[in-house]
């Protein structure tokens, strides 16, 4: 008798992409061990990462490829350490090797949420160059991804928040989604199916959070009136905005190439013939390239930028983030760090 179902279906989205990371990064199966890419499962302890953790160890003794995994523990309830250290043997349990548990200090920058994100990226990359790591699989499934859809649209941001999170992303695609197709529910399923032990952390439905009034009551409720398909719905809104995402941006690169002139400052009667959305990316980039923090950029500030080129007067300056300042001096807009 084969798998259950759910189980070959996580195993099979596991092994899709350690077939990707092999194509990417050939290895040889005669090789020792050592010389195989290794990948590692970032794990929570909850379902869906101890899922991609046991999909992870059952796929990776088939292939010239070792795997490991880390947990992250921001300190942020007591006992979490001791908790960390038992996801660590959970993962080490089911064949994985290396395995480490790393504490982190969470800071307040952008909120309890997004400081923990970030810290908790920080500490995965640390971790993925210790160890030399080709890549770390993380466990967002279809479902967090139609709520990332939502987050964004109820922030009123651009398509390219619409488009959620991507199934490759960081440094040299270090970061890879495994089940960003599949829907909560079947890894949940393969979780119960493989007897898996897992931590339901308390923050994923304490109604103080976002994201989790989102999950249990905003989602369903959305699913009530609009029916069962609205999650995957949303999911192909996040493929569709992420592909044009790419093509405005891939625009916005070449237009910026064409506005600048010898000295580097931007032809204001170019980016006044730009679409609006290709030249607030232009005015984006252009800013971004002189220092200021991308997370601190906001819509108001490109469009107080969009106002200096169009406007008549044909001067004046404006401060942005990074001690970045915009100066239009006549036709031209000389963008630099003060
Ligand atoms: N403390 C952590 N240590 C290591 N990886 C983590 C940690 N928290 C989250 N991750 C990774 O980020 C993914 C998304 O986490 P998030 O908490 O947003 O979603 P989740 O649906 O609650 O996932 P899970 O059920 O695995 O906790 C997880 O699946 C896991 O791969």
């Amino acid at each position: 008798m084969g798998p259950h179902p759910a189980v070959a279906a996580i195993r099979l989205a596991v092994r899709r992409v350690l077939h990707d990371v092999l194509t990417e990064h050939p290895a040889d199966p005669a090789a020792p061990r050592d010389a195989h890419p290794l990948v590692l499962v970032a794990c929570s302890g909850g379902a869906d990462s101890m899922a991609l953790a046991s999909a992870l160890a059952f796929e990776a003794r088939k292939l010239p490829v070792r795997a490991g995994g880390i947990t992250v523990d921001h300190g942020l309830q007591d006992g979490s350490d001791s908790r960390a250290g038992e996801v660590a043997d959970r993962m080490a349990a089911l064949g994985l090797g290396p395995v480490e548990a790393v504490a982190v200090t969470v800071g307040r920058e952008g909120g309890p949420e997004a400081a923990a994100r970030d810290a908790r990226y920080a500490a995965l990359d640390a971790a993925a160059e210790r160890h030399g790591a080709t890549a770390i699989l993380l466990g967002h499934t279809r479902d967090d991804q139609a709520e990332t859809v939502l987050l964004g649209l109820a922030r009123g941001s651009g398509i390219r928040s619409l488009s959620g999170m991507a199934a490759v992303s960081g440094a040299r695609g270090r970061y890879r989604r495994p089940f960003l197709r599949l829907d909560r529910q079947t890894v949940r399923t393969a979780c119960i199916a493989q007897e898996l032990a897992v931590w339901d952390d308390p923050h994923n439905s304490d109604p103080a959070y976002t994201r989790s009034r989102l999950r249990h009551e905003g989602l369903p409720a959305l699913e009530k009136a609009l029916g069962k398909g609205v999650v995957e719905a949303l999911a192909r809104t996040a493929q569709l905005s992420r592909d044009d995402a790419d093509a405005l941006d891939t625009w916005a690169a070449d237009a910026e190439t064409t506005a600048r002139d010898e000295a580097g400052a931007l032809a204001c009667d170019k980016l006044s013939g730009l679409p609006p959305a290709v030249r607030r990316r232009v005015l984006r980039r252009a800013v971004i390239a002189e220092g200021a923090p991308a997370g601190s950029l906001f819509a108001r500030h490109i469009e107080e930028l969009d106002r200096l080129i169009t406007g008549w007067r044909g001067q004046g300056a404006i401060n942005l983030p990074g001690r970045v300042e915009a100066r239009r001096q006549g036709g031209r807009l000389v963008i630099r760090q003060g």
